[in-house]
């Protein structure tokens, strides 16, 4: 079987009990394609070792097959009618009251299936990717963003249907589904695929209509979005790290442009501009959880004025 960051591993773990076996082979991973990061001037003072070779990251089609039994799943299951259900439920539930450190901490139980990059618990993630940010000294804003891009995976303990709703790659729904989305022939068996609308290459959209009228497949990215959009003081190009960050096709893989519109041309270099840190800390040293909270508990309230957070 092809390598796998982490296998064997328990990964229905919502009751929090003790995650066994996970494998310590990350170090292989430090990769960068520098293909995908050319021409990003933010990235010049790179906190990232250019000596690494980091082309190793993403490479589905060596993953294991627990990420291609993940991508066959979900690739099969997101249907615009489960889209708008999700949106629905998403609307008229607040499923709990917490801080966003409380989240984080919730959130390191959650080992996600749909990465072949990293055997690290979130709370370590999202703190390699904030630090990478500070450390080439971008924008509070940006760290605070690192700090919880992912934090929308606590839909997993929230009602999830597994983690085909949660993690993973973003793509649209409601149109054709894009050879550039990861595994694209997976598609087959989702029942819009062949569609008389939505199997079409516009589907219910039209060209220039606007990101913010399409319909992402439903995850932690756009569950996250929503909340920090209502409930912190976040500047825009932040809730587009955080709604488009798992949307490869688009930001890494140039699909879906046309429905852009200005705006968006705007919020995708922003986008491009977090990328590299979401992705490519995954291979830096693990972070020291105790050390860091007092510097990003100021931070989060910085942009989280009233503290407690509805989810
Ligand atoms: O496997 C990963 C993981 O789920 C990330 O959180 C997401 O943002 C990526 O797009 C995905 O490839
Ligand atoms: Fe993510
Ligand atoms: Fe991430």
């Amino acid at each position: 079987m092809a390598p796998c960051a982490l296998d064997p591993v328990v990964y229905d773990d919502r009751d929090g009990q003790a995650l066994e076996n996970l494998s310590d082979d990350i170090d292989s991973i430090n990769v960068i394609r520098a293909d995908m990061i050319r021409g990003s001037d933010l990235l010049e003072k790179s906190a990232f070792d250019a000596e690494k070779d980091k082309t190793q990251f993403r490479q589905y089609e060596d993953a294991c097959d627990r990420v291609k039994g993940f991508y066959r799943e979900q690739h099969e299951k997101q249907t615009v009618a489960y889209n708008l259900k999700a949106r629905n439920d998403f609307k008229f539930k607040t499923r709990a009251e917490m801080t966003i450190w409380e989240a984080m901490e919730k959130l390191n139980t959650l080992i996600d299936e749909s990465d072949p990059d990293t055997s690290l618990s979130q709370i370590e993630h999202l703190l390699q990717t904030a630090e990478a940010m500070r450390r080439d000294g971008k924008p509070r804003f940006m760290q605070l963003t690192g700090l919880i891009h992912d934090l929308g995976k606590l839909l997993f303990f929230y009602g999830a249907e597994g983690q085909w709703d949660v993690v993973g790659d973003t793509f649209l729904v409601g149109c054709a589904f894009d050879k550039r989305i990861i595994y694209p022939d997976t598609f087959k068996g989702n029942p819009d695929y062949n569609h008389e609308i939505y199997g079409t290459k516009h589907g219910i959209y039209s060209p220039g209509c606007g990101m913010e009228n399409v319909m992402l497949s439903w995850g932690h990215d756009e569950y996250l979005y929503h909340i920090t959009k209502d409930q912190s003081t976040l500047p825009d190009e932040a809730l587009a790290m955080i709604r488009y960050h798992s949307f490869y096709p688009w930001h890494t893989g140039g699909a879906y442009h046309e429905f852009m519109n200005e705006h968006d041309h705007a919020m995708l270099a922003a986008v491009k501009a977090f990328n590299p840190y979401d992705l490519y800390s995954k291979s830096d040293d693990v972070p020291t959880v105790e050390q860091l909270k007092p510097y990003y508990l100021e931070l989060i309230d910085e942009y989280f004025p009233t503290r407690v957070i509805r989810w």
